[in-house]
């Protein structure tokens, strides 16, 4: 396949890069903060000077970026990927943002000539290393076959939901009901500990239970020795509360309990720990006296 560019080197993007370098693919990278390209260098990468200049270079480009305000700069102020689209060239965007802000961006993509496509990943950092994400695209379906060979790296299954939008709502319902499952589990997990009983035998009988799940099985036993080193951070997941309950807001669709959990996160975020991984929410609970 044709060399691929890649904006953004943050905890996903570096780990996706790195796996599609270990299956073979050329790529040209770039981050705003240079030096977290460097490791990407040392297994084979090249580096781009700026968006358009990775762009100019390569013939499909993916970002994968913070929240709304970080891709729309990325796309569309001086030296960003908007100065060097044009026919012939796709540009797949697969950060968390709403339907809003990537129609912008694919407005702008296809007004220049280019194929846009929105492409958001359910799955964390190891599932990012290990090819495991799963792959929410919507957009220029042509482009979404091109780039198939990338997606079968990156992930264990790719959806095509559609319209622009599609890929960006699906998402957000996701971890609206991800962020609403780790506040009742820490909860939980609070609730068992104040009542004397043994966190980790919670742990097991949840596990053989109706409402077992990976999350619980990879984040509980850290958050038990209330250690949250970030593999998806605190405040990404709020920015995707916000943007679901805004999506709730859009369809009349009342979400008072994600609303709850929003609230809490904010609260996370207050307390200063908006770069830790979302799991520790559980700390926004813990200074309830008896
Ligand atoms: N971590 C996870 O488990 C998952 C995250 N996601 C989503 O993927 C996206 C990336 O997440 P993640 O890698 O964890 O986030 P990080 O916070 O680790 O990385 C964010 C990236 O965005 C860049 N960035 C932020 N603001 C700007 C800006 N104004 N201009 C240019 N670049 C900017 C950062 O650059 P710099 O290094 O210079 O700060 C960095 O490369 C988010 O939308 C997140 O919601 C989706 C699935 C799982
Ligand atoms: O957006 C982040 C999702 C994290 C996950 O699916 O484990």
């Amino acid at each position: 396949m044709e060399e691929i560019g890649f904006l953004g080197m943050g905890i996903m993007g570096k780990a996706m890069s790195m796996n599609l370098l270990r299956h073979g693919f050329k790529l040209t990278v770039w981050n705003r903060t240079l030096s977290r390209c460097d490791e990407l260098v040392e297994h084979g990468a090249t580096i781009g000077e700026s968006p358009a200049a990775v762009v100019k270079k390569c013939k499909y480009t993916i970002g994968m970026l913070s929240d709304p305000a970080a891709a729309l700069s990325v796309a569309f102020d001086k030296d960003g990927v908007l100065e060097q689209m044009g026919p012939g060239k796709g540009y797949i965007d697969m950060s968390t943002v709403d339907a809003e802000t990537s129609s912008k961006i694919s407005e702008a993509i296809t007004s220049k000539g280019g194929y846009y496509l929105e492409a958001p990943v359910s799955g964390s950092k190891k599932p990012a290393e290990d090819g495991q994400l799963v792959i929410l695209a919507a957009g220029e379906k042509a482009l979404y076959e091109e780039i198939l060979p990338a997606f079968d790296v990156l992930g264990k299954k790719s959806f095509f939901l559609g319209p622009v939008g599609n890929g960006a709502k699906m998402k957000l319902v996701v971890n609206m009901i991800m962020g609403s499952m780790m506040n009742a589990f820490s909860e939980g997990l609070v609730l068992a500990d104040k009542s004397g009983l043994n966190s980790q035998t919670l742990l097991d009988v949840l596990d053989l239970g109706a409402i077992a799940n990976p999350m619980f099985k990879l984040k509980g036993p850290s958050m038990i020795q209330s250690s949250y080193s970030p593999a998806f951070p605190l405040k990404h997941q709020q920015k995707d509360m916000r943007l679901a309950l805004a999506l709730g807001d859009e369809n009349a669709v009342p979400m008072p309990v994600a609303a709850a959990a929003n609230e809490a996160f904010k609260k996370a975020r207050s307390m200063g720990l908006g770069d830790l991984d979302f799991s520790a929410v559980h700390e926004t609970l813990k200074d309830s006296k008896s």
